[in-house]
């Protein structure tokens, strides 16, 4: 018999509300989805909040009845930021530019690029190899590589990746902020925030202007549809890079069985990788399920009802919240072993969603993972450095703090060449690369 929802006292209720408000708020909330296996009820001054993993609450709230409910926190305060783009908006809006965007991202359109993907993940090894690990910002060169893998699957010229960076790092500590106040202290009373938040988004609109033509007839081919795309796009795969390197980084041996695969894409040029290239990296695509197990960067799926329902034998009244936390949902097992996946049997996962508004991007964040998970194993040498712990800094996704070049070293491998390939595609206009 499943476990029956847990109702939290008052006592219970603030304190995990308290941890919302904290840095380690993730760890904290998929604790307590994981010691309450029914799922968590507690009563807030907004409504109520269900947090949960049970599959019977996620296969009702995000699939089968899905019409509703709409998205929740924090996705609810990104859209008062960034306005009606894919990630964010509802209803007919949402319908016809998620109908748009679906065959850029279907698995065999993005299989046509991952030549180009495999020469952008060189080519940003070879920047380490050739500027020195020290010299590079990481999450810099991590943006650059997504958004060029965007850019080449959109067909538009990738934006700045620093500038994107920037701006979206100010845009979801604001939706973060939102969301924990509720919106009970608005923009308007902070100065300092305000000019920030109206800085990142005269830089978006800046950015996107440049990617639009082309695609006219694209619904999401707005602004606001271009902002979450590139927020959707890149800040995800990003992240699990991010936190794959501190896992490798730990796990030499692991890096040696990616590096020896890697050798299967060396004589490759940007026509000649195909799924069948892609499928041999097996250490690297268990390196991804891996780190997605345990670091999910979309690590909360919420929704707020908009009518009447019953989630799990619990009434929920319109403008109730239920969070579903996806890390809660897969084995608890800290401890980093790719090995778990090489079989290729996958735990069934909520790392890209689940029902209607499941993640579109999914074969596109494996095939640039993997690519480059493979190639930067390849030809760097990832070491710990340091003694500060890594930890999660969780806004709409959860990325790892502080500053990769704190906790890890990366050096060539003795024995590559630190050149780059001589057949580099024509890569989209701006990419530094
Ligand atoms: C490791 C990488 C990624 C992970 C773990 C991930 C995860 C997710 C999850 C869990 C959702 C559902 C959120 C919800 O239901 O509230 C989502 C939505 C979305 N993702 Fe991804 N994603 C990744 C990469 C990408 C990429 C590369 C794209 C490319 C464009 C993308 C585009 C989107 C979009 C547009 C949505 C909103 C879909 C909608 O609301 O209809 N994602 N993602």
């Amino acid at each position: 018999m499943p476990a029956a929802v847990h109702r939290l006292g008052l006592l219970e209720s603030v304190r995990v509300l308290r941890g919302l408000t904290r840095a380690d708020r993730v760890d904290h909330l998929v604790a307590l989805a994981r010691d309450r296996p029914g799922g968590a009820l507690l009563r807030t001054p907004f409504g109520r909040m269900l947090i949960t993993a049970t599959p019977s609450a996620v296969k009702h709230v995000l699939v089968r009845h899905a019409d509703r409910y709409v998205k929740g926190l924090g996705q609810a305060q990104a859209r008062e930021i960034i306005g009606e783009g894919l990630l964010t908006a509802e209803g007919e809006h949402w319908r016809r530019q998620r109908r748009d965007v679906t065959p850029y991202l279907a698995a065999r359109a993005v299989h046509a690029h991952q030549g180009r993907f495999l020469a952008l993940a060189r080519a940003g090894a070879a920047t380490v190899e050739e500027r020195g690990w020290d010299a590079v910002d990481p999450a810099v060169l991590l943006a650059e590589y997504t958004l060029g893998c965007l850019g080449v699957t959109f067909g538009f010229p990738a934006p700045a990746a620093e500038h994107i960076h920037e701006a979206f790092d100010t845009i979801q500590d604001e939706a973060l902020f939102r969301s924990v106040s509720q919106g009970l202290v608005p923009l308007r009373a902070r100065p300092r925030a305000r000019a920030r938040v109206h800085a990142a988004l005269r830089l978006l609109a800046r950015e996107t202007s440049g990617s639009l033509p082309g695609h006219r007839d694209d619904a999401w081919a707005t602004p606001e549809g271009m902002t979450s795309l590139f927020l959707a796009g890149y800040e995800t795969t990003a992240s699990t890079l991010a936190w794959a390197i501190t896992y490798l980084a730990q796990h030499p041996a692991v890096q040696e069985q990616i590096a020896a695969e890697a050798s299967v894409l060396d004589a490759l040029g940007p026509d000649d990788v195909t799924p069948r290239h892609l499928a041999a990296l097996r250490w690297s695509s268990a390196t991804l399920d891996e780190t997605l197990r345990l670091r999910p960067p979309v690590w909360l799926v919420s929704r707020r009802a908009t009518v009447a329902d019953t989630v799990d034998g619990v009434a929920l009244s319109p403008g109730d919240e239920v969070l579903i936390l996806p890390a809660a949902a897969q084995s608890a097992d800290p401890d980093f072993r790719p090995e778990r996946f090489l079989s290729g049997a996958r735990e069934s996962s909520l790392d890209f969603g689940a029902g209607p508004r499941a993640c579109p991007g999914g074969a596109l964040a494996q095939a640039e993972a993997v690519l480059w998970l493979s190639t930067a194993c390849g030809r760097l040498a990832l070491r710990p450095r340091g003694r500060r712990t890594v930890t999660a800094l969780a806004r709409m996704s959860q990325a790892p703090a502080p500053d990769l070049r704190d906790v890890v070293d990366v050096v060539p491998r003795s024995g590559t060449s630190p050149s780059r390939p001589a057949a580099l595609p024509t890569v989209p206009e701006r990419n530094p690369l």
